[in-house]
């Protein structure tokens, strides 16, 4: 049992290095967590209904779960294919479209849930 909880806890720790690996060496990924603290700030601020916290949870998820997949697909195929390949091009291609439409859906939950009370706010 002890044996498992610390099989747990070890992957738990690899999981969190890998997040703090890819925020030291990705700019994307600073800038993701930075929106991420922006749309919480905003969220609070304009008071947004508990039931609303829920989209917003799941974008960000949606963004920084792409973005570290994007992460670890770009660093296995430098792994496997320094030079330049037509296969290397389309796995890191369609590995960045995955962070293009997250992030689409990721700004598309934003206006909808912190535009009205923004609009609210700015024009009464
Ligand atoms: N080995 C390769 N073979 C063919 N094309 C590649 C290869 N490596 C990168 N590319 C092309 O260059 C683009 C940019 O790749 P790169 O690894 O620099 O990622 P990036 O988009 O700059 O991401 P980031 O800024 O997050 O590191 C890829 O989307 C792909 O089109």
């Amino acid at each position: 049992m002890s044996g498992g909880r610390s099989h747990w806890v070890h992957s738990f720790r690899h999981a969190i290095q890998g997040i703090a690996e890819a925020l030291r060496s990705e700019r994307h990924m600073r800038f993701h967590m930075a929106a991420a603290a922006l749309v919480v700030a905003l969220a609070l601020a304009l008071k947004v209904p508990l039931t609303q916290w829920p989209w917003l949870f799941a974008a960000i998820a949606a963004v920084w779960t792409s973005e570290l997949i994007n992460t670890a697909i770009e660093r296995t195929v430098d792994l496997a294919s320094p030079q330049t390949h037509p296969l290397a091009k389309t796995a890191k291609d369609a590995a960045a479209g995955a962070v293009l439409v997250a992030s689409l859906f990721a700004a598309a939950i934003g206006c909808i849930v912190l535009g009205p009370p923004l609009w609210k706010l700015c024009f009464g």
